[in-house]
This record gives structure tokens, sequence and C-alpha cells, in this order.
């Protein structure tokens, strides 16, 4: 079984990314099946697929594409939000797939926020419709990994004052019991070493610099603690991050979107892949947005999709696994 590639924003570098990926994987023996317009794919063979079981036999002379058909043409690096109903049903698609176990994995282009909510979409990016497509809103988590670290921000995608204010210790109790599951179920890690991140500058050296970890933070890590998964911390955000202290940990446990993203992306964002956790079925996608500015100029570096494919293929693989052992 292969995973959907989504068609994300026509007017961003996601088609550009689909011709690399399958330049890079046609020969390698493993594949996807894209779910969009064949008239954005230029350069490459095209075949209709009906359905996703034909796209193994494809993929090795012509990419295989589930059609989604888009209302007009597209001008690379000029979003139009005319398109949102495509780029909506090209997700909605791929994640019906993946629930009636007809693709192993949902693997999606990036999207634009701003473009979706124009046009009436009614949730900040994909995870949370993902969350809510699968039946599951509010359970979702998300992780950016790469081989040098994994994070998770408690709060996502809310303005950092609404951060400020939604962070409450229950919060970080659910997100982080979610996290050590995932790393246990996912990544096949018996005992995950959750790193806490504090809020405030030196995690509030004690209350002078801030009072969110002695009233927030650190009680939700002894909640952890003794439903006996290895959190500690708060640790100091400015140190969490640097070479001698990530070997210590499994995923660092964060409380808004900027503090985790920011030390991942630095570090490594050609490799880094965004994962959906809390949903029945494997999600990832590639860490980076739709690159307006450089669609459509050949300048698209695909790593960060190809990890994410890999990475889905291998989530894919061990879920499978652990449903085999189950009793
Ligand atoms: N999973 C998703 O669908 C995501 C969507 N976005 C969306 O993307 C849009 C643009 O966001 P930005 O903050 O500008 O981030 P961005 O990641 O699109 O771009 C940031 C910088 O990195 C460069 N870049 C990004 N990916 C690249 C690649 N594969 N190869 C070469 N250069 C690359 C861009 O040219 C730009 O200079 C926003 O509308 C945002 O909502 C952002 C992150 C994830
Ligand atoms: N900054 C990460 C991000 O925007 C992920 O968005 P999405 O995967 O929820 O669409």
């Amino acid at each position: 079984m292969l995973p959907a590639l989504t068609m994300g924003d026509p007017a961003g570098i996601g088609p550009e990314l689909t011709v690399k990926a399958w330049e890079q994987l046609r020969t390698q023996g493993e594949g996807f099946v894209w779910i969009g317009d064949p008239a954005l794919i230029e350069g490459i063979p095209t075949q209709i697929v009906n359905e996703p079981e034909q796209a193994g036999a494809v993929f090795a002379h012509a990419l295989p594409v589930l059609p989604v058909y888009l209302p007009g043409p597209v001008v690379p690096g000029q979003p139009d939000s005319a398109m949102a109903g495509q780029v909506i049903a090209s997700i909605e698609r791929a994640t019906r797939l993946a629930l009636e176990g007809r693709v192993s994995a949902v693997v999606t282009n990036p999207i634009s926020k701003a473009v979706l909510k124009a046009a009436g979409f009614g949730f900040p990016g994909h995870t949370e419709f993902l969350a809510s497509l699968c039946g599951v809103p509010g359970e979702e988590i998300m992780m950016l990994a790469s081989p040098q670290l994994r994070v998770v921000p408690v709060t996502v995608h809310v303005s950092l004052r609404e951060a400020l204010d939604s962070l409450t210790t229950d919060k970080i109790v659910q997100v982080g019991k979610a996290l050590a599951q995932a790393l246990r179920r996912d990544f096949g890690f018996e005992a995950p070493r959750i790193a806490v991140a504090g809020l405030n500058p030196h995690a509030g050296e004690g209350g002078v610099m801030g009072l969110e970890e002695q009233v927030m933070i650190e009680p939700a890590i002894r909640i952890l603690r003794e439903a006996g998964i290895d959190a500690s911390g708060p640790y100091p955000p400015d140190t969490l991050f640097t070479d001698l202290a990530r070997p210590l940990y499994d995923a660092a446990l964060c409380m808004y979107h900027d503090q985790a993203l920011i030390p991942l992306k630095t570090l490594d964002m050609a490799s880094g892949v965004n994962v959906t956790l809390g949903l029945p079925i494997v999600r990832t996608s590639p860490d980076h947005g739709t690159a307006f500015a450089i669609a459509g100029k050949n300048r698209a570096d695909p790593t960060s999709l190809l990890s994410a494919l890999r990475l889905a293929r291998d989530l894919g693989v061990r879920r499978a696994s652990g449903k085999e052992k189950r009793p």
C-alpha cells in the first residue's frame, strides 16, 4: 500500500516538490499516489488512476494521479482562494482513503492558512482539520521531528498572547501524556524521556522572572511523573536545545509554537518533518510552507518532503507491527 500525497496550494512549491520526489523515488521501489490536478505537473509523465491500488504498478514510469480538477489556471507564486475547494477536497480524499485502509498514510503538501481562511476554511491548518475528519477533534498533537530533535508545542497556531492565556497545567499534562504514548507506539521508545521547557527566561529563576513554572509547569511535570512518564524540567529554554542537552531527552515539550519550531528549523529545516500525533491514521508533511516567492522557479528543495514520505512509511510499518503483536 502506498501513501497519498495531497496537492497543497497549487500556486506554491507543492507541484514542483511532487515532481522532484517522483524523480527521486521512482527507481527505489517506493512511491505515492498524488491527489491533485494533473495540469500542475510539468516535465514528467503522469497517469490518471481510478483507484489508489493501481498506483504501485504505475509509479516506476509515471506519476499516478487521483484527479482533483481546479476551476482555472494557476500562476505560480500567486495564490487564489478560488482554488480552496479543491485544495480541501484533496486533503479530504486522502484522509478518507487512509481511514478506509486503502492508502498507508496521508502526506500533505503545504497549504496557505491565510488563503484558505479567506475562502471560509474553519480550521487553523491541516492538523486540526485532519483531527476533525478523523472524528477525534481536540486530540491532535503537532510534532516536528528531525534526526537531531523532536519537539511538540503545547499551544499551536494562536497568537503568543493567546498561547499564554490558554496554557494550563491540564493542557500540559494532556499533551505530555499523548506525546509519551506516541513516542512509544510510533517511535519505538520503551521509556521515552520528555524534557519540559520553561516559559520564562531562566525558567522563571525561582519566581523572580515569572511564576508560570511554579504554578503551572512544575505541577504538570509532577502529574506526568506520577503517571509513570519520565518527564523532567522545567528547563531554561535557551539551553534546552544545545548540542550538549539534546542527547539527554527523546522529545522536548514546549510551551508555544516558536519555542519549538525555531530550534528545529534552525538546526535542520531541510530534514524536518511535521507529524500529527493522536490520529487513527499516519500523517506527515514537510516542515516548511508554500514558499510562494520561489514557486515556479525550480529552486524548491524536496528533502523535507522526501523525509516526510520516508517517515510516513516507517510509522506505518511500526503501527502495523504493533497491531500484529496485540492479542
Ligand atoms: N504544513 C503546512 O501546510 C504549512 C504551511 N505553511 C504556510 O506557508 C505559507 C508561507 O509561510 P512562511 O512562513 O513564509 O514559510 P515557508 O516555509 O513557506 O518559507 C520560509 C522560507 O523558506 C524558504 N523555503 C521554504 N521551503 C523551501 C524549500 N523546500 N526549498 C527551498 N526553500 C524553501 C522560502 O522560500 C522562504 O524563504 C503560510 O501561508 C503558512 O501558513 C507554513 C508551514 C507549514
Ligand atoms: N508551523 C507548522 C504548521 O504550520 C503546520 O501546519 P499544518 O500541518 O497544521 O497545516
